[in-house]
């Protein structure tokens, strides 16, 4: 079986952050969520997978995964020009996918929910396609699903009026037939052609459409509050291995748990923690952070407030004292 992660999207709601980096490139506790994406099918068994990218992205995905080799897996890059909604990016996929079964990852999605029932499902269960379902709290969000007689009789993305409060997450198993499903739709009141109407279409061919609940976390990294979210989870996961790489110096700080610091970093007289996530290379003098996410290279020194709640961009330079005066124009 090979595995599909999508990458090609904008990530416009994360700008600046991610205007010269893929949104999926993005770190959370110090990892890039793709390689979150790719570790869960490797978790599978899974080790032929293509990665759905803009042809802009190429360098960067390219540059941290190669085709693979460091993991021990095949990578393969697919190129969507526009991003012209997921069931396109998924049209592009055809050829490599070349009449397998597969599973499905949005790149920005960070699933805590096992995959290996829908993995299952399509390999040996005698369904066309099996969706990972979750309560949320903004239906409105997202692709929703309405359930009666326990089957799945419609999808509708991003409804304005929502008939359930059932998401579909980021994570799909499917066999060929969605690529039926791909070229008969036609792009949505948005202009994209949706995932949802695809699998839609399946039901409506009598194709099978199995379907999990769960409860497990599921974020979608789409917004600034969501990647702090993201990080906090991550950090406070079990599996994360080093916590402080070996190369940091740390002289008169205290550090207070789950936190993240990456190779070469100098931190000098800080409180950081909890839920800080420190970025290779990045100088800290002075100061005391909470719950926030500090990329490459940042320095911060001798700041008379606490940072909170904020994510710091690479190479920054951060310093002085808050000022709470209003400014009056001349
Ligand atoms: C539109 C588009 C997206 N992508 C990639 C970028 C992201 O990593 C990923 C998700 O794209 P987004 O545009 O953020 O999708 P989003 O609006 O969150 O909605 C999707 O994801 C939701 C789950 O998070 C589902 O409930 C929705 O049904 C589904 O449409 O797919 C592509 O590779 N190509 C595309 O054309």
């Amino acid at each position: 079986m090979k595995g599909l992660i999508l990458c090609a999207g904008k990530g416009s709601r994360l700008y600046p952050f991610t205007n010269n980096l893929p949104k999926t490139l993005i770190p959370v506790a110090n990892t890039p969520l793709l390689q979150l994406s790719i570790v869960k099918l490797m978790e599978l068994g899974i080790d032929r997978i293509g990665v759905v990218i803009h042809p802009s992205q190429e360098a960067d995905i390219r540059g941290q995964f190669g085709e693979g080799e460091a993991l021990g897996i095949s990578i393969t890059y697919i190129y969507q020009h526009e991003a012209k909604g997921i069931a396109n990016a998924l049209k592009q996929a055809k050829d490599y996918i070349s009449g397998d079964a597969f599973l499905l990852l949005l790149g920005d999605n960070l699933i805590s929910a096992p995959l290996s029932d829908l993995k299952s499902d399509v390999e040996f269960g005698g369904v066309q396609a099996s969706l990972l379902l979750a309560e949320v709290a903004v239906p409105q969000d997202y692709g929703i699903a309405e359930i009666q007689d326990s089957r799945i009789i419609g999808l509708e993305e991003k409804p304005a009026h929502p008939k359930s409060n059932l998401a579909v997450l980021g994570g799909y198993a499917f066999t060929k037939e969605i690529f039926d499903a791909v070229d008969e739709i036609t792009p949505s009141k948005r202009g994209e052609y949706e995932i949802t109407d695809a699998i839609q279409w399946l039901i409506d061919q009598q194709h099978a459409v199995a379907y999990h609940v769960t409860d497990q976390l599921n974020i979608d990294v789409g917004t600034m509050d969501r990647w702090l979210l993201a990080n906090q989870k991550l950090l406070d996961a079990k599996a994360l291995k080093k916590r402080v790489h070996d190369s940091v110096r740390l002289e008169r700080c205290t550090i207070v748990e789950p936190v993240s610091i990456e190779k070469d970093c100098v931190l000098k007289d800080c409180q950081v923690g909890p839920y800080v996530s420190i970025g290779a290379g990045s100088k800290l003098e002075n100061c005391q952070i909470e719950n926030s996410i500090i990329l490459n290279g940042v320095h911060m020194k001798d700041l008379t407030f606490p940072i909170k709640n904020v994510v710091i961009g690479e190479h920054s330079i951060v310093s002085g004292v808050l000022i709470d005066k209003e400014v009056t124009e001349p």
